[in-house]
């Protein structure tokens, strides 16, 4: 099994023109694609700004217009597309939903925000997803030639749950496609991804948007990969831009050989289980 897989996150840049937005995704993913991108991955939300008042707004059936495009490009470049995130109606619901799409076009995953972001950190910021976002009732993972994967869509990866429950089905890569905030962004962002991968010995990849400082939520940035000794070896500013990341599914078993927690674990006293 091959064990080298480049990834390609790409931060772009979100407005409010969805076409637009659509239209510079695939821009993005031809030059990675370009850059050796096995893997590409975009942002949570790139064919919307991010709000409370955008996801109806934006919100489309699957397959619509924004997956399509991905569904089209992904074939024409032979590459996997991990399609960030789109508000996506179901009936009278939308969720926060992430496709991945396979080298021939095909749609090989489909994971809907199981945690919806409603927090309140006065002076801070206040936002609540559930005042117009439904939650999603599953785990998903897909396989690539290297790897499986597991999704997380942003305020998910504070869950150490989901990381390790993914772990425990074989994940060694997880993607998070995630727009952290200007308050949380500074101080948990990079942490988090760093303790996930290393409570799990497991690589991590979080795709932001570029911040736009004239939106309402303005995003962090900063996305990152995080390989499973709990380092950054891979990441940006907040300006556009395309992070390529190297990651070497053979370093996972060495990590979990020179520290081998997953032989330690004392599952007499506590276990992680899959529902
Ligand atoms: O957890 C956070 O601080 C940010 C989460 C978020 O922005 C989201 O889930 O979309």
């Amino acid at each position: 099994m091959a064990s080298k897989l480049r990834l390609a996150l790409i931060q772009m840049s979100v407005g409010d023109n969805k076409a637009k937005n659509i239209a510079r995704a695939v821009q993005l993913i031809r030059e990675a694609a370009g850059g050796g991108a096995q893997l590409v991955a975009l942002p949570e939300c790139f064919n919307s700004p991010y709000g409370t008042n955008y996801f109806h707004q934006y919100a489309e059936t699957i397959p619509g217009e924004s997956t399509e495009a991905l569904s089209t490009v992904a074939k024409k470049f032979g590459l996997y597309i991990v399609g960030g995130s789109i508000p996506e109606r179901d009936e009278d619901k939308v969720y926060n939903t992430c496709t991945v799409w396979g080298p021939q076009g095909d749609m090989i995953a489909k994971y809907r925000k199981i945690h919806l972001f409603d927090i309140n950190v006065p002076g801070g910021i206040s936002f609540r997803e559930s005042d117009t976002l439904s939650s999603g009732n599953q785990l998903t993972t897909f396989d690539l030639p290297q790897c499986k994967v597991g999704l997380g869509i942003c305020y998910d990866m504070r869950f150490p749950e989901l990381a390790q429950v993914y772990t425990k089905m074989g994940c060694k890569l997880l993607l998070f496609p995630g727009a952290f905030n200007m308050t949380t962004g500074p101080v948990h962002w990079e942490l988090l991804q760093r303790g996930r991968a290393l409570d799990n010995q497991i690589y991590i990849g979080t795709i932001s948007p570029a911040r736009d400082t004239s939106a309402k939520y303005i995003a962090w940035g900063h996305s990152s990969v995080i390989n499973p000794w709990g380092e950054v070896i891979a990441t940006s500013e907040e300006y556009e831009a395309i992070i390529y990341g190297d990651v070497d599914l053979d370093y996972v078993e060495k990590v979990r050989q020179m520290i081998p927690l997953r032989d330690q674990r004392r599952n007499d006293l506590y276990e992680i289980n899959i529902k």
